[in-house]
């Protein structure tokens, strides 16, 4: 046994070194503490925790400098200007984007990622591998499509289990507010306090069985526990109404006509769930008995007098917001294919004139955000071969094209860049109540997408989508300008070249 021992130790001896030799080669920073480091160096595309990014275009709360933004362990710790001065910095810890725009990463307050219950529709792991693709560097979880609903903190503790090890970017998330949870308000509570952002409820049946429609009642109870926490709630607002000429049911219409679906869900909708709403937002003002209470209103497509109702509702005080999605802003009802049920969302794609209307809010500050409602389904349900705009499911796969279709559709309005990075950054954050993210300013998340918005490119089969059923995305096939190069969450460079890091590192963002 001894003569053994002696035989192998000099072989063991050279093994230990040679790991020793090349894991030294590896590192540069905590040589004692190899698994730590190893796992680090997964999160990112890049070597290094301390560096810098140097460019001509830098989208900071003070307007577009030319300069430096230094990184260090995740965090921004300097914001020089003057391009090619960045100080101390050694060579190659400075990655320069010469004229490529370095903007806050986008944050996306609305996205269905489906996971637990539904993972064959989109997924942690692709969602958020689509958002880093996009220059997305938080999403925000809706509590709908993944089956169970978000709706009690048991039901939020299987969503973040589901989460674990499988992120790309930061996600939030939102719970659900429901009969239920409206009814007996510990529940409510008891999510809260376990970390939802705040939560989201509909004012007409949403599509899926275990998350039922709220009533303004229910709302209204909902607000007295929102109130408490300073948390907002996000609703989709359309009220069904009871006019025939709506109804699908006895008509004789063709389902594969775009205008037929449009018929079935008009503007009044909109218009009369916003007016229960700013009905309650009232109270949500400074002094008000729901004051601390915040209601946001979801994707609206009615640039009418929906529009005009939130505007005054603005005016007198109310703690109210409102979001678009870029559907509303690049499409309209005309240009709809027959049976292309790419396109069916509700509340629906309008006419142009609406979406002329919806971009001249946008610009005038009206409407305060963009989200994506991202909200995919399998081809199954799209039913894209039958064309059925009545029974084919209703969303948008959107997650990964943000920013280029916002850019390229909005520049034709006068959009900056400046307007665009507080519609998709600095507002949502304000909205999640994430206020560590969403500004290039010292002290903030290095969230940061590094795009080229004169860079044109064909959304087609061989551009690198990582959406599930990329297919059945109503922008494929078009032509698009703004490509996003790099992707920075945390500092952490997480997309670069149709690549994504090695691990996934996003952060569960709970509120506290
Ligand atoms: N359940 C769900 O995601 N519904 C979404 N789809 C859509 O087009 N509008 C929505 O609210
Ligand atoms: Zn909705
Ligand atoms: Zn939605």
């Amino acid at each position: 046994m001894d003569q053994f021992v002696w035989r192998v130790l000099p072989l063991i001896t050279i093994l230990v070194s040679f790991f020793i030799f090349f894991y030294l080669q590896d590192s540069d920073t905590a040589p004692l503490y190899p698994v730590i480091k190893l796992r680090r160096n997964e999160c990112s595309l890049l070597p290094h925790h301390h560096f810098w990014i140097s460019s001509k275009r830098i989208v900071t709360p003070q307007g577009i400098i030319s300069g430096s933004v230094e990184i260090n362990e995740g965090r921004i710790v300097s914001v020089v200007e003057g391009y090619g001065k960045q100080g101390q910095s050694k060579q190659e810890e400075v990655i320069d984007y010469g004229d490529a725009v370095v903007m806050p990463g986008l944050i996306d307050v609305h996205v269905h990622l489906d996971e637990p219950g539904r993972t064959e529709w989109e997924g942690f792991d692709t969602g958020t591998r689509a958002a880093a693709a996009g220059g997305v560097t938080t999403v925000v979880d809706m509590p709908l499509n993944n089956y169970p609903t978000t709706v009690s903190k048991e039901t939020l503790k299987l969503k973040l289990d589901a989460a674990e090890d499988k992120i790309y970017v930061d996600v939030g998330f939102w719970g659900g507010l429901v009969p239920d949870n409206a009814n007996n308000l510990t529940i409510l509570d008891d999510l809260l306090s376990a970390g939802v952002l705040g939560v989201k409820s509909f004012m007409c049946p949403s599509g899926i069985n275990d998350f039922p429609m709220t009533t303004i009642d229910h709302i209204k109870a909902g607000l007295s526990v929102l109130a408490k926490y300073k948390r907002p709630i996000v609703v989709h607002s359309e009220l069904q109404e009871d006019n025939e000429n709506h109804l699908e049911l006895n008509d004789n219409r063709d389902p594969r006509a775009y205008l037929t679906y449009l018929n079935t869900r008009p503007p009044s909708w909109e218009e009369a769930a916003i007016r229960q709403l700013v009905g309650v937002s009232k109270d949500t003002g400074i002094g008000g008995p729901l004051e601390g209470a915040h209601i946001h209103i979801v994707h609206l497509s009615d640039s009418s007098t929906s529009l005009d109702l939130i505007k005054e509702a603005k005016s007198r005080g109310d703690s109210i917001s409102v979001e678009t999605c870029p559907h509303y802003l690049a499409f309209s009802s005309e240009e709809i294919p027959n049976g292309d049920t790419r396109f069916k969302c509700s509340p629906p794609i309008r006419d142009a004139h609406n979406k002329d209307k919806l971009w001249e809010a946008v610009l005038d500050g009206h409407i305060d955000l963009l989200t994506t409602d991202h909200s995919p389904t399998v081809p199954e349900l799209k039913l894209l071969e039958e064309g059925d705009f009545l029974k084919a499911w209703g969303g948008i796969s959107s997650l990964q094209f943000n920013l280029p279709v916002t850019w390229s559709y909005g520049k034709k309005y006068g959009l900056t860049i400046e307007q665009l990075s507080l519609l998709w950054s600095k507002r949502p954050a304000a909205l999640a109540g994430i206020e560590s993210k969403g500004t290039i300013a010292v002290g903030n998340h290095a969230d940061i997408v590094v795009w080229q918005p004169e860079q044109e490119f064909d959304l087609d089969d061989n551009y690198p989508v990582f959406i599930k059923h990329y297919e059945l995305s109503a922008y494929m096939g078009s032509r698009l300008s703004g490509k996003v190069l790099d992707t920075f969450v945390r500092g952490n460079l997480v997309f670069k070249d149709g690549k994504h890091a090695p691990s996934a590192c996003g952060v569960k963002i709970l509120a506290t």
